[in-house]
């Protein structure tokens, strides 16, 4: 962000030529007619250099690209500095300005690699032996609950990004879970999340985990109030809280006040963004579940893609190639929306992780410099675990008049090869056929071969496909710990180089306050139809409604 709107930038009004004029020769089927070597050109594999092997290939080929326009995407990246700002975020530099933060969840996963100057970086190394020790003793049964026994169930209460992360993470590494011990995760401040979770919960066994970056978060407190009221209706004494109820939190002060000692407290600070955080204390759910030795895994994988990221010139560097490919739909094409589409079931949450992940992060209207921006800033993320996509909302992705962007992941084996993987190998031919599908589409001439001479213009019509739709596919050997840390990173930095190159704040969020304001406001009105004052007539006929039905 050198203080110019994107659109200011030499590359992007170049790119904006390249558009107009080449927009319509850009025709993957014709691209590819042309150049034997464009999978080779657009698609390369990640090694990690050091820590835990992780390995993938990332092909870009069915990209509306050409050499010239990536060239001018990297250029734009270059212009606007992304190198500069990423250096700066590794440095510690204050760069979420609005708050006058580092951004430093790199440092959480950095095991002494890269010299970073903040407060609290010293004291990483630290939390980290406290979540091994605690999630051994845990695991292990020599942590006991008030009555003697071992714990079994643990309970997650957060929200947002103390929540998404420990959810997403859990799913995708269930191949390496203690089967004997649950997790819930409770997020919703609607009562039927935590009604519905105690009600499988044995009190002289759970353990809850009270998540939260400021410890303040409406739902999350008044969650964990309620939890500890069904705890303490049957432990009774409240010294049996600290056995039962650990903090993650930078929060001591609220803590404490909450009645967890701060010996169970796992700390972080305020340099971890929320949603940023699932390397921090927030984690602590993952490696009680996965284990301390594959949560570090986790974050030795990221590592390694934070070394790539830091290291690698940007014509080979794999988050700046993903952020400016999603800068050029997004800005140029006038893609609305990305997807993601894991092709393994264990990823299922992956797109729901980063919905918060990318749309918090860069949903911005304004640039660090105040001025509103005069393009599109961060794109739609949605996405579902394939194949069930494709008996959803395919058709649309296939046929309708948007264009949707798509990134394809899978792993080429499986943790659960039954009928000798015959069940991965028709996964994974979805997995290579989608793509192929997207890009090439069918033409009419196909669809009369196809239907005979009999068929009507109608029928032809409907079965055309048009093609030309982009995507990325990914593919890892096996979906380890240590991949998915290395993915995660790759999609945390592919966030960071775009909101670089849109000028924006990608580590605040302030939009999500006004609902907060509103809502504090309005419950204090819920009781009586006098009470609601200040409201537009629809929000205040909406209350009167419900004030006909209202029960305590
Ligand atoms: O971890 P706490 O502080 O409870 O916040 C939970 C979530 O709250 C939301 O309002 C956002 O600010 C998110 O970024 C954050 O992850």
């Amino acid at each position: 962000m050198s203080g110019k709107l994107a659109s200011e930038y030499h590359s992007w009004k170049k790119l904006q030529g390249l558009y107009d004029s080449e927009y319509s020769t850009l025709i993957l089927k014709d691209l590819f007619a042309q150049d034997p070597e464009r999978f080779a050109k657009f698609s390369k594999e990640y090694s990690s250099t050091d820590g835990p092997d992780v390995t993938f290939l990332l092909d870009y080929s069915k990209n509306l690209i050409t050499q010239p326009i990536l060239d001018t995407l990297l250029s734009l990246a270059r212009e606007a500095q992304v190198e500069e700002f990423r250096d700066k975020m590794f440095a510690g530099e204050h760069i979420n300005t609005s708050e006058d933060r580092a951004v430093l969840h790199v440092a959480l996963r950095n095991f002494d690699d890269f010299k970073i100057q903040e407060g609290g970086v010293d004291e990483v190394a630290g939390v980290l032996a406290h979540i091994k020790e605690f999630s051994e003793a845990v695991r292990s049964g020599a942590w006991k609950g008030y009555t003697g026994k071992t714990i079994n169930t643990i309970v997650n209460i957060g929200i947002g990004g103390s929540d998404l992360g420990p959810v997403m993470v859990t799913e995708a590494l269930k191949a390496y879970a203690k089967r004997d011990l649950t997790a819930h995760f409770v997020s919703n401040i609607d009562g039927t999340h935590i009604a519905e979770t105690l009600r499988a919960c044995d009190p002289e066994r759970t353990l809850f985990i009270i998540a939260s970056k400021t410890f303040t978060t409406q739902e999350t407190i008044t969650n964990a109030e309620s939890a500890r009221d069904w705890f303490l209706e049957s432990a009774k004494d409240k010294a049996h809280v600290a056995k039962h109820f650990v903090a993650l939190s930078t929060n001591t002060k609220a803590v404490t006040k909450f009645g967890i000692s701060e010996s169970n407290m796992f700390q972080f600070w305020d340099w971890v963004g929320g949603r940023y955080s699932l390397w921090s204390a927030i984690g602590l759910s993952i490696a009680l579940v996965i284990g301390y030795d594959h949560f570090e895994q986790l974050l030795k994988g990221a590592h390694g893609m934070d070394k790539h990221f830091k290291e690698t010139p940007l014509e080979k560097n794999l988050p700046v190639i993903l952020g400016v490919l999603g800068i050029w739909y997004n800005d140029f094409y006038g893609a609305q929306t990305h997807a993601l589409l894991p092709y393994d079931q264990y990823l299922h949450k992956f797109a729901d992780y980063f919905q918060q992940g990318d749309m918090e992060s860069n949903g911005k209207t304004v640039t660090k410099g105040g001025q509103r921006v005069n393009y599109q800033t961060g794109p739609i993320i949605w996405g579902a675990a394939g194949t069930n996509g494709q008996h959803s909302f395919y058709q649309l992705v296939h046929q309708g008049t948007k264009l949707i962007p798509a990134d394809f992941l899978a792993p080429a084996t499986t943790h659960n090869p039954i009928a000798h993987s015959k069940h991965h190998r028709i996964l994974l031919s979805n997995f290579f056929a989608q793509p192929e599908a997207l890009a090439f589409g069918k033409t009419e001439e196909e669809v009369k071969k196809e239907l005979g001479p009999n068929a009507s213009e109608v029928l032809i019509k409907s079965k055309v496909f048009e093609g030309n739709k982009p995507s990325n596919s990914i593919i890892f050997p096996l979906l380890t710990p240590a991949t998915l840390g290395a993915l995660i990173a790759l999609y945390e930095h592919k966030i960071f180089v775009q909101g670089v190159i849109w000028g924006i704040n990608s580590f605040d969020q302030m939009g999500v306050e006004l609902g907060k304001v509103l809502a504090k406001n309005i419950l204090a009105q819920l009781e009586k139809p006098d009470d609601v004052k200040g409201h537009d007539s629809s929000t205040t006929g909406l209350i009167h409604y419900y004030q006909r039905y209202r029960k305590e």
